[in-house]
């Protein structure tokens, strides 16, 4: 039978409850909780285990502002290759449900706030990485490499090491060795993290014509190269306790978490193919730079 508008009471008019969650939606929140633990951990360190509470608040409430420009914006460029791929298809620019424009203003605005929120209640500095954090990844990612190539991962994923630099600078003002060491393991983790993705939705990157590592290379080079930067990861998670920046308790859990991901690597490895995993070691990535941070937190709290 046929649905009718009586059938469907709100059918003009969306509630508001619905039309608040697809403007949530569009910032990508999923992504925002890993963001924040790694602004969070690099405030910590910098801080020597006693953080300001007011400070962290603020920091990760501009944090959270400028990532969720910055994702709003990549929906709206992105809003044509969304539509033809199934994971995004969904989401509320190209089904329709909020406008080019209406999510234009609210990036800006959104921006605008966490520039804002960040000069004024933690520094100039801070304020300045998070804007070049979204430019990076609206301008050099998502505009300009994500559908030119392979590599589009591998220097925009530098967008993504930003939020521990934001973090660094808010506490101190400036960026030394070690807030450089935090956006290297994040640069490094990055292709693990997005390939082990790719290769589980390969299908949908080819029919919209984006040229992610799987596609053009296939699934046993990938794996290669997913190893290959999980390898090149672990020293340098390592190295910040040579350095004295982290204690021995981050030295342990880098070692036991670092072995857990590069095991993951190797399993795929051995059956690129299999998407199963791939999407193991997708999860496997997510954990690991969770409970890296953690740690790090940790070791700066019991042993400053
Ligand atoms: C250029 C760099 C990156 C690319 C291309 C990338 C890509 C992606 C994609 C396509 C997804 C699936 C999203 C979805 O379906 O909603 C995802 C999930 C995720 N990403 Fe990344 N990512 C990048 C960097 C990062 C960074 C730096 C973080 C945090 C530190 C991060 C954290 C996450 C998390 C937590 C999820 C899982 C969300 C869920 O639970 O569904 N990603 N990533
Ligand atoms: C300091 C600051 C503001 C930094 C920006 C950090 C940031 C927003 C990182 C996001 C990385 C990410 C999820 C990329 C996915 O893009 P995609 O277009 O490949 O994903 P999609 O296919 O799911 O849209």
């Amino acid at each position: 039978m046929q649905e009718t508008v009586l059938d469907r009471p709100h059918a003009g008019a969306p509630r508001l409850s619905a039309v608040l969650k697809d403007y949530y939606e569009l910032t990508k929140p999923r992504i925002q909780v890993l963001l924040l633990i790694t602004t969070a951990g690099a405030m910590w360190i910098a801080s020597k285990g006693h953080v300001e509470p007011v400070l962290l608040l603020v920091t990760l409430l501009g944090g959270t502002l400028a990532a969720s420009s910055a994702n709003v914006f990549n929906c709206l460029i992105d809003r044509d290759i969304d539509l033809l791929m199934e994971r995004t298809r969904r989401r509320p620019i190209p089904a329709g449900r909020i406008q080019p424009l209406q999510a234009t203003l609210f990036a800006l605005a959104l921006g605008a706030a966490s520039f804002v929120v960040l000069a004024l209640f933690a520094n100039l500095f801070a304020a300045l990485l998070a804007i070049t954090g979204i430019g990076f990844y609206v301008v050099v990612y998502t505009l300009w490499l994500k559908r030119t190539t392979t590599q589009n991962i591998v220097i925009g994923g530098a967008a993504g090491a930003i939020p521990p630099l934001v973090g660094w600078a808010a506490v101190t003002g400036s960026l030394d060795w070690s807030a450089w060491m935090l956006f290297g393991i994040i640069f490094l983790w990055t292709p693990p993290h997005f390939w082990a993705l790719a290769m589980m939705i390969r299908e949908d990157y080819r029919k919209a014509g984006v040229p992610m590592l799987p596609v053009v290379v296939g699934d046993e080079k990938t794996a290669r190269w997913i190893f290959w930067y999980t390898l090149a990861l672990l020293p340098v998670t390592l190295a910040l306790y040579p350095l004295g920046t982290m204690g021995w308790i981050y030295l342990v859990a880098a070692s036991g978490l670092g072995a857990w991901f590069l095991a993951g690597a190797a399993r795929l490895l051995r059956v690129p193919h299999e998407r199963k995993e791939a999407r193991a070691l997708f999860k496997r990535s997510i954990f690991y730079l969770m409970l890296l941070f953690v740690a790090m937190g940790i070791d700066s709290i019991l042993l400053r």
